[in-house]
């Protein structure tokens, strides 16, 4: 195990976007420093941060990692469930807003959305939805095509259905609106791993995130499977990597080293937050 401070790792990496995520993208394992703090900025530059060699990971530490999740992810949805509406209606406006206006997504023709549960306290995606499925992008008059989740089993298979208008979605069991797999006149919808165009654009959900790309979700392992999978076609397709941003009220965006990750978690290139775009991966900064 080799002890780093910022300022060294910064000299080491060629193109260090985030100070933490070299360690985390070389598939280790990242012990999280607790306790739990929602912050406004990034920490200081002497903060000791600890890079670990690449390890086999024994059960018993899984076990603690997905612990220590468990942890989070309730310290999380308590700050969520204390947040003053009035305050989450504002934050919804400025995230909405900052996504309907930005270059990346007036540009992106295919994308992956969540469709925002209100009872999970999930950053409102509606206006969004609402403007892709009711307007074609007003500067080139094409149609957006929108994939949106479909859960299909428990064990963190999920596809990308297609869908073209809100009424093509129902009520799962999650309480969650999602597409019958098939319409209603008896097709299938188009599943996303079967097109064979790639998307520019994901809009994640999560529960918490780091400005270093880290993203907690609701630890059904449904969006790192699929992440995973669509990252492994464009590769084999030879496609450009799509876009990752998340979502995020103030209170999710947690201090670095807050959120416990193992090497199937896939990092983030960005958050758009209530106070605007926080890019983290040399994608987004190129791009947004
Ligand atoms: N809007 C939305 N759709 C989504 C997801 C999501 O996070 N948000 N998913 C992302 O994977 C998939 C569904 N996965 C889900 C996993 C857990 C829960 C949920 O209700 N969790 C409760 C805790 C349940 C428990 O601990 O037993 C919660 O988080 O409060 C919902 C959806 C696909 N669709
Ligand atoms: N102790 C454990 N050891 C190994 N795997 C586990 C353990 N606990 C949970 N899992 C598995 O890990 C997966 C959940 O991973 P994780 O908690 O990282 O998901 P998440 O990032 O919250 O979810 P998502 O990717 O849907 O947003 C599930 O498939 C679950 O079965």
């Amino acid at each position: 195990m080799v002890l780093l401070t910022t300022r060294e790792l910064v000299m080491i990496g060629a193109r260090v976007f985030c100070i933490t995520t070299p360690v985390q993208r070389s598939s280790s394992i990242f012990f999280p420093n607790f306790p739990i703090r929602p912050v406004s900025r990034l920490s200081p530059a002497t903060r000791p941060i600890v890079a670990m060699s690449t390890i086999s990971k024994t059960q018993e530490e899984l076990d603690s990692i997905f612990k220590q999740k468990r942890i989070v992810r309730s310290t999380v949805r308590k700050s969520l469930k204390a947040m003053d509406p009035s305050l989450r209606i504002q934050q919804d406006d400025a995230i909405q807003n900052t996504v309907l206006e930005a270059p990346w997504f007036k540009s992106c023709r295919r994308l992956c959305a969540y469709i925002s549960c209100r009872s999970l306290n999930e950053v409102d995606t509606s206006k969004i939805l609402s403007e892709i499925l009711q307007h074609p992008d007003s500067n080139t008059t094409a149609q957006k095509k929108l994939y949106v989740p479909w859960v299909e089993d428990k064990n963190s298979n999920m596809r990308m259905l297609h869908i073209s208008h809100m009424d093509d979605l129902v009520a799962n069991s999650m309480n969650i609106l999602e597409p019958a797999p098939v319409d209603a006149q008896g097709n299938e919808r188009e599943d996303v791993m079967q097109a064979d165009e790639p998307i520019d654009l994901f809009i994640l959900p999560g529960l918490a995130f780091d400005r270093c790309g880290r993203r907690l979700g609701r630890g059904g392992g449904y969006y790192d499977t699929f992440l995973r999978r669509y990252q492994d076609r464009a590769k084999e397709k030879d496609w450009r990597n799509p876009l990752m941003v998340a979502l995020s009220y103030s209170p999710q965006i947690l201090e670095e080293g807050s959120i416990p990750v193992t090497p199937n978690d896939v990092l983030i290139d960005a958050l758009v937050t209530p106070s605007g775009v926080v890019p983290i991966s040399p994608c987004a900064i190129e791009r947004m």
